[in-house]
């Protein structure tokens, strides 16, 4: 494939995207649009100078800003027309199913209520499903800076509302907060019948990735990017088929990886290991799942098979049922079979 066949190549292959913030898809002028319509105070004079500020050097700088974005979320509409604005851009990058978290202790802690963050993102979702087909899976992330306790209580007002939440996850800055923090509220998320994943191996060390599999026993793993500095540890993610979402422009944007040629996407192909492109946080690191598929793409020289074994894991590696899968493959299969370039 020449490289302008494989831009078009990446551009309607049907995909899913695994690991996406909603908050991070807080776009600068949406930002300040909400600033003004809410009457939140925030320290920039303008869109411009929110681009600006967004520069990091590692997860923390990027977290430091993230949340103190955040703060212009205030009511039901906003968490809507911040979804809406998401799915916007995963119609037009063919995003066929979503898998989405959110952070709802960065919004109670603000005196916004549970009930109108999930309310105004699952509704969202569900209008998202009806215009386009896009299907859906909301993950409740716990924030591990905070402790064990803050998870179990917002674990409780979650339970209203299971059944609108597939998951849990587990965000925030990584080191120093290791899965096993978090061992007793992710046994209850099992036993209530929720899926489990968790960040590990962003910044932190191997030794978190093991402990997100044997301690939390984790159905997916968030980045994983560190797991490739330990060959057992390789193997073993290979051979239990785990799905590791990696996000290729946020590695690069906080400084996990020096440059985009440096993303473990190939590596971890050609280990067996079963990668998917994501986006995380697109309006802070500069673009949606495509521009992470086209970053690679070319940096990595991609091949059109490894694009379409990405593809696929991104759908295998859902928690779609097996039913949806298959159906969602062979669009992939009859996509590639019509491909004329
Ligand atoms: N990449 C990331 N790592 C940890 N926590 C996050 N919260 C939002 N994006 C995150
Ligand atoms: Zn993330």
């Amino acid at each position: 494939m020449t490289p302008d066949q494989r831009t078009a190549y990446i551009d309607r292959l049907p995909k899913a995207e695994l690991h996406l913030h909603i908050e991070g898809s807080l776009e600068p002028e949406m930002l300040f649009a909400l600033a003004q319509r809410n009457h939140v105070d925030i320290p920039f004079a303008s869109v411009e100078d929110i681009r600006n500020a967004y520069n990091f050097s590692n997860l923390q700088d990027f977290l430091d800003i993230y949340y103190q974005g955040m703060a212009v979320l205030l009511k039901a509409q906003d968490f809507y027309d911040l979804t809406w604005a998401y799915l916007e851009r995963a119609h037009d990058d063919h995003v066929r199913h979503v898998e989405i978290f959110f952070d709802p202790q960065g919004h109670t802690e603000r005196g916004v209520p549970f009930a109108d963050v999930i309310t105004g993102i699952s509704d969202a979702l569900a209008d998202g499903e009806k215009q386009w087909g896009i299907t859906s899976r909301l993950i409740l992330c716990f924030l591990r800076h905070l402790d064990e306790a803050a998870a179990q209580a917002t674990l409780d007002e979650a339970l209203p509302y299971l059944d609108r939440i597939a998951g849990v996850g587990l965000d925030s800055s990584e080191m120093g907060h290791p899965p096993s923090k978090f061992a007793n509220v992710f046994a209850r998320a099992q036993l209530l019948g929720l899926k489990l994943v968790a960040h590990a191996g962003e910044e932190g060390p191997p030794e978190y990735v093991h402990e997100a599999l044997d301690v939390l026993h984790v159905d997916r793993i968030d980045h994983g990017n560190r797991a490739m500095e330990d060959s057992a540890l390789v193997t073993r993610l290979a051979g239990e088929g785990m799905t590791l979402t990696v996000c290729p422009l946020s590695n690069l944007k906080l400084c996990v990886i020096g440059d985009i040629a440096d993303s473990p996407v190939k590596q971890m192909l050609d280990s067996g290991l079963k990668a998917t492109v994501n986006s995380d946080d697109p309006a802070y690191f500069g673009g949606y799942v495509n521009a992470n598929f086209h970053a690679i793409a070319s940096a990595l020289d991609l091949s059109r098979e490894q694009l379409r074994t990405l593809a696929r894991n991104s759908f295998t590696g859902s928690f779609l049922p097996p039913d949806q899968i298959a159906h969602l493959l062979a669009e992939i299969d009859h996509y590639d079979a019509h491909f004329a370039g």
